[in-house]
């Protein structure tokens, strides 16, 4: 996965549930067996039951499944501090939350997308579990590095990409762009894209590289600094094309996972109220783009257009 800088990503923060074993899981089985009372025998039983209730769900819960299809599915949560000595009044976030849309973006759009990502990433694609391909910058996973896709096709005869490639990124783009504006009561000319924003491609390989180490929970404002929104447009299908590979917010009480399907958008505020990971794939391939956005114009960066040969 990318880096704000070229330098390689950090290893995120990892957070409250990840990686718990069972055992050190929510502590619902302090049961006391007293013969002398039926009741507590009771509640014993029930205590079990209800621990091997939880110890099945993992204590993870799912927020948005596959099958469902939703206008919007919100989940608020508090915002951190670490807004509070930015600057950015009329961008940073007041309230913090997630959300998922199902019908904002077509699936013909999305599947225009998986199409370009497919192409794409057909010319690099690193040796560990995920590829990138950034259509601002142009880098391009391949091997254990990066190329710039944009100078290997000035040497191909073939047009990889169109206009009308890019025609439909942007308008996807500006879709996710109002609704977040909207969601947060931010005007959309105080809201920036920003980079990195990137088609991703996450297979069971495993990784090469520490970019390659997509299941860490990180916070998205850590380690990509500018970020003050992220949204997620999914390319493909868990269940269908993919095992493995939710989407999982890491919370105090229990994680709370988004199942990926082709078409559906989940954008969140980047602070540490969003901590996150993807599962580690178990099979198949997994496609999205990460489309990032800030309050800061200093890090905003242009719509991509198809460069001229
Ligand atoms: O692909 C995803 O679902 C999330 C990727 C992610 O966390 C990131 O790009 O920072
Ligand atoms: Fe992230």
């Amino acid at each position: 996965m990318p880096e704000k800088s070229s330098s390689p990503r950090k290893v995120p923060l990892t957070k409250g549930n990840v990686g718990r074993k069972p055992s050190e899981k929510k502590d619902v089985a302090e049961v006391s067996f007293t013969p002398l009372y039926v009741s507590s025998a009771a509640v014993a039983v029930f205590s079990v039951l209800y621990y091997l209730l939880t110890y099945q769900e993992g204590g993870t819960e799912t927020f948005v499944p596959v099958g469902l299809t939703t206008e919007k599915k919100v989940h608020e949560v508090a915002c951190s501090t670490e807004y509070a000595k930015e600057p950015f009044h009329d961008c940073k976030p007041k309230r913090c939350a997630r959300v998922v849309m199902d019908e904002l973006v077509a699936k013909s759009e999305a599947s225009h997308l998986r199409g370009v990502a497919e192409r794409g990433l057909a010319l690099g694609g690193g040796d560990g579990g995920a590829s990138i391909l950034d259509l601002h910058s142009g880098a391009l996973s391949k091997g254990k590095s990066f190329i710039n896709v944009y100078r290997l096709l000035e040497t191909i005869s073939e047009n990889i990409f169109t206009e009308e490639d890019f025609r439909v990124y942007r308008n996807v783009k500006s879709k996710i762009h109002v609704a977040i504006a909207k969601e947060f009561g931010v005007k959309p000319s105080a809201l920036f894209l920003t980079k990195p924003t990137f088609f991703s491609r996450m297979n069971t390989k495993p990784a090469t590289t520490v970019h390659d180490e997509y299941w860490h929970a990180h916070v998205d404002k850590v380690t990509y600094g500018s970020f003050h929104y992220t949204s997620l447009l999914y390319l493909s299908t868990y269940g269908e094309e993919f095992s493995g590979g939710r989407f999982i917010f890491v919370d105090k009480d229990v994680n709370r996972t988004v199942e990926p399907r082709l078409g559906r958008v989940s954008f969140f505020t980047s602070g540490s109220e969003n901590v996150h990971f993807v599962e580690k794939l178990v099979e198949g391939e997994r496609f999205a783009i990460t489309i990032s956005f800030t309050c800061d114009p200093a890090q905003a960066i242009s719509d991509p257009v198809l460069p001229t040969k």
